[in-house]
This record gives C-alpha cells, structure tokens and sequence, in this order.
C-alpha cells in the first residue's frame, strides 16, 4: 500500500456534484483501494460553512483511506501541492445572461485557477474539468499555466460516453458490459457527436444492429441533449452521474484503459483528426502509463466527418469568443 497520500482538490465542493463527489473519493473509488487521498475542498466564501458540514459528515464516515481534509476559499492555497485536481464549481448561465457573460464570469474563476495550479500545484498534477462550458473552462486555465504540460488539463466528456454506452445498450438488448469502442467527438454541448461506427456490440459492429433513422433521429439527439432532459425531470442538472463520470475519468487516466476498448476525454488536440491545435476536444482515447493517446487511424465517414466538424467549430468560436475577451 502507498504510504504518502494523494492531494486530491475539489472546487465547488459544497455543491451537489460535490456532495456526490467527495464520499466517492474519499472511499478509494477515484484512485484506488491502495491510494490514501487528503481532501483539498475549495469553494467561495459563500460555500465554506456548507462544505464545513460536508467535512463533517466525511470525517463521520471513518474511510481508512482519508488522511485529511481541508478547507479553503483562496485558490493558491487550494491548490498547493495538488495531485489531482478536479474543477467543478463554476459559474452557470442565468436568465438573461449571453455566451459571452458566460465565457467571462467563468473566465474569472477558471484563470485564477490555473494560475494557481500554475504556482503551486504538485509536477505530476492532473485536471478535470467538469464545470461548464467545461472544454472552454479548460482551455483558460491551461492557457494560465504556462509550465504545466498542457496535456494535464481536460474536460469531461465522459458522461456523454457512459450516457452513449446505456443507450445503445438499452436499444440493441445487450449489457453495457458487451459494448466496446463508443466514441464522444467535440464539445460538452448539444453539438458533440456521439458516434457509433467504431463500436461493436457482442463483437458485431454495432451500426449493423440499428437502423440510420434511429441513430440520426433518436441516439444521436437523446445522449447530446441528456443533461437539458435531467434538468426538465429532475428540477437540477445532473449529479451524481456527473460525479460517476468524472471519477471514471481519473480511475482511467490514472490506471490505465487497456488495449480492449476505449473511451473518450476531451483532452488538448494534437491536430488528430482535423481537429485545430490546442483545442480542448472530445477524442476516442485510451490511457496509459499515465496518459492519454488519441486513438488513431479511424476511418471517418462523410456523415461523421460533418458532425465532428460542427462541434468542432463551436469550439473554435468559444476559442475566439475567449481570446476576444482577452481570457486566452
Ligand atoms: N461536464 C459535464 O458532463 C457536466 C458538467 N456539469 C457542470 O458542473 C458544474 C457544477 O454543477 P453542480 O455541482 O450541480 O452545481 P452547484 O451550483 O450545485 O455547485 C457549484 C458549486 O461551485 C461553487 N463555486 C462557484 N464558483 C466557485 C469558485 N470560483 N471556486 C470554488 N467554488 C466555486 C459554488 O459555491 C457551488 O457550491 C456546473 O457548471 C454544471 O453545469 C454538470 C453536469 C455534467
Ligand atoms: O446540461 C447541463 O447543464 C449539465 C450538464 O452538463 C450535463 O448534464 O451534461
């Protein structure tokens, strides 16, 4: 067993994908039944009693593999000496604000960040972001931490995947379990094309087993536009299956995927795939020895191509947006 736990920082951490979050972490989920984690929570000061009482109930839980928890509302101190850092307090759109309102209030929060992460964080840091406009959100504040390998900073687009994979799964009959090669492309948004022409289901290719209609009328619009139905039946965004994700995603980048299937991340684009340089953009990946690889060498269809450059070019115009506001 590691003896040195792992600083794991959560911003946001008294909001509801906190609340999900940190139990989760906490029990070895995140990292690992071998892995001791000490808690960084951050929060504004507005947050800090509540996270104070999440605290509370953390320590009530007695998890072995806690070996502290801390609270703070400066990110510099948040951050300091981080292994992990997981972004999810962001500022979300109210009624009447523009994109433009929203790429700059979440400008304020997430450029502090990465300067502070950029300060203080440990060498080997990881980030997920999971605060929206998540891939944005992510592209400030690696763009603020400048001796920070870039390729340390992603967004969350695996909640799309795992909403991608139990849809399939529901619709050809088959266990999640039997399905392999799902791939988000793109934005957090209701742009990302989740695309099965990779995948296989039970070893059969998947796009055999569903009919086009279903795929372009059904599938494809009911994993982009899942997190706005959460909010119709739920009354709030989705969390707790946020926060399964993002554990899913730091498990993965931590340990390692395998060389079976993959999954996606929206991770710094190397240009694979005509995706701009630099762009924070969904990609099938795997991960190993610590890191991400775009999967590569998909052939990409006419009709894929169409959808991974239509997400592809919002993201270019939130890149424009931010550099317009002088956040990148
Ligand atoms: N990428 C993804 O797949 C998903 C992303 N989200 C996003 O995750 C974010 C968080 O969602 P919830 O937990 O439901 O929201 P919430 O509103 O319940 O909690 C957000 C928390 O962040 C805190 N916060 C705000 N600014 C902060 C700052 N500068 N530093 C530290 N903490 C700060 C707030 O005080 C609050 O406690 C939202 O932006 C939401 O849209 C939600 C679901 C899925
Ligand atoms: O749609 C939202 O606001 C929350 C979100 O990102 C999701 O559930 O995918």
């Amino acid at each position: 067993m590691t003896t040195t736990p792992v600083n794991v920082t959560v911003t946001g951490a008294a909001g509801q994908i906190g609340y999900a979050l940190l139990f989760r972490i906490a029990s070895g989920q995140l990292l690992g039944p071998d892995t001791p984690v000490k808690l960084r929570l951050l929060e504004i000061p507005q947050g800090v009693k509540a996270a104070e009482g999440t605290a509370m109930e953390l320590d009530d839980c007695a998890f072995p593999l806690l070996a502290g928890i801390d609270i703070f509302d400066d990110p510099k101190q948040g951050f300091e000496g981080a292994n992990v850092a997981l972004l999810v307090g962001a500022r979300p759109r109210t009624k009447g604000m523009e994109r433009g309102d929203l790429l700059e209030a979440n400008g304020g929060i997430f450029r502090p960040q990465g300067e502070a992460i950029n300060a203080g964080a440990a060498d080997d840091i990881r980030v997920l972001v999971v605060g929206n406009p998540a891939n944005t959100n992510a592209l400030i504040a690696q763009q603020h931490a400048p001796d920070v390998p870039a390729e340390r900073f992603t967004a969350m687009t695996r909640l799309d995947h795992n909403r991608a994979l139990s849809q399939l799964a529901a619709k050809t009959g088959a266990p999640v379990s039997a399905i392999k090669n799902l791939t988000i492309w793109g934005n957090h948004s209701a742009t990302q094309y989740p695309d099965i022409f990779h995948a296989t289901v039970d070893g059969k290719p998947a796009s055999e087993l569903v009919d086009h209609s279903w795929l372009e009328e059904d599938f494809i619009p009911t994993v982009a536009k899942r997190g706005a139905a959460i909010i119709e039946a739920r009354g709030a965004s989705s969390a707790a299956s946020a926060a399964n994700a993002a554990i899913d995603h730091v498990y993965d980048w931590v340990n390692g995927t395998g060389e079976d299937s993959w999954t996606s991340a929206a991770i710094v684009s190397d240009g694979s795939y005509g995706v701009p340089e630099g762009l924070i953009s969904s990609f099938p990946v795997r991960a190993k020895d610590g890191k991400w690889e775009i999967v590569q060498g998909l052939e990409v269809s006419e009709f894929s191509r169409g959808k991974i450059d239509a997400s592809v070019a919002e993201l270019t115009e939130e890149r424009d947006a931010v550099k317009e506001l002088g956040l990148v």
